[in-house]
């Protein structure tokens, strides 16, 4: 069954306010501009929106599908964070809008407050979260993420501080598909969302701006990232293959994590035909691995993709939950 058109990337990209990625004409220098078009955000050629679609697939959802051939290496698009946050480790040695790394004579000594900018730029752009986010004190919040190993709810903090300074609505992110939770886990999740509330309510943020932040819209929002955030460690000025395969084998720690809205639609593939890529902060490229036909799905591959089957197939169940049915793990290889 041919794959249902369901959605024209520009139809729901124009509904939706973008934080990260407001619309600018191309020679607007935001850090998370991509080379072209009205729509940066999540933009390719000049010469107009990516050659994608989103559409139905026969067994995986919505996906990303080629609207014309693409080329092996072609940059299909890029695309700009609706949210990204350093990871704790990172905090103070990369910026805390775009991710890049900060400069070693960067104002990062041991008293500073973590929030660092590489640039006037980002520190500007930085006003969606920042004002909310340094009214309060986040110290029992981010132990709380510390000492359990827990990025994502860094990304709720910051999703939760741009809702209330009315930079986002606050179901941003319910387009996307969200995991399903156990009750077990949702019960965990209540520490998180008091710890989250007592900050702000300690901040004086006023109950009229927090009407959304009930644990509903805490849970639905974890659900959420916890499928679709993307690890980002920068491939640092590496941009073809056989560098960036170095470069990763190096790589240190990812920097940050970080939800998209465009590449939340690519499914997996342990044999994937694109990747997604970082070079000096946090906005992703989206690349051909090889030729792509008109109409041939493009998928990504989530996890290593080195590892033998037992592991992928344990690794996808339990991070994404789903089993995969790719080419190569119908294959048994
Ligand atoms: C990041 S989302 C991708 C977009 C998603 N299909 C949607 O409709 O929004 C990841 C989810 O897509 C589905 N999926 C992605 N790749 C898959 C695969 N290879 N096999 C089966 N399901 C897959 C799973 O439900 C997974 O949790």
């Amino acid at each position: 069954m041919a794959p249902t058109s369901l959605v024209r990337y520009g139809r729901w990209i124009s509904r939706l306010k973008f934080p990260y990625s407001q619309a600018k004409p191309i020679s607007s220098p935001s850090p998370f501009s991509s080379s072209a078009g009205p729509y940066n955000a999540d933009s390719a050629s000049p010469g107009g929106p990516p050659p994608i679609r989103v559409s139905l697939t026969d067994s995986a959802g919505r996906g990303v599908l080629a609207t014309r051939k693409i080329g092996a290496g072609e940059l299909i698009h890029t695309a700009k964070p609706l949210v990204a946050h350093p990871s704790l480790s990172s905090i103070y040695h990369v910026c805390n809008f775009c991710l890049r790394k900060l400069q070693r004579n960067a104002n990062v000594d041991s008293d500073a407050h973590p929030a660092s900018f590489c640039s006037e730029e980002c520190e500007r752009h930085s006003k969606v979260f920042n004002n909310v986010e340094m009214e309060a004190d986040w110290s029992d919040y981010d132990n709380y993420c510390r000492e359990r190993g827990l990025k994502y709810p860094l990304l709720v903090k910051r999703l939760a501080c741009m809702v209330i300074s009315g930079a986002i609505s606050s179901d941003l992110l319910d387009i996307l598909q969200p995991s399903r939770l156990s009750t077990d886990m949702v019960l965990e999740l209540e520490e998180g969302y008091s710890l989250l509330r007592k900050a702000l309510v300690n901040a004086n943020i006023t109950d009229e701006r927090m009407l959304f932040l009930s644990q509903e819209w805490y849970t639905g929002v974890l659900a959420r990232i916890r499928i679709n955030a993307f690890r980002i460690e920068l491939a640092g000025g590496y941009e073809d293959l056989h560098s960036l395969a170095a470069a990763c084998v190096e790589a240190e720690a990812a920097v940050g994590n970080a939800v998209y809205m465009l590449p939340s639609f690519y499914n997996h593939d342990c044999d994937p035909n694109t990747h997604i890529i970082w070079i000096n902060n946090a906005n992703a490229r989206l690349k051909a691995l090889r030729d792509v036909d008109p109409d041939e799905e493009l998928r990504i591959c989530y996890i290593d993709a080195s590892m033998d089957y037992d592991a992928r197939r344990t690794l996808l169940h339990q991070g994404f939950g789903f089993t995969c049915i790719c080419a190569r793990c119908s294959s048994g290889d």
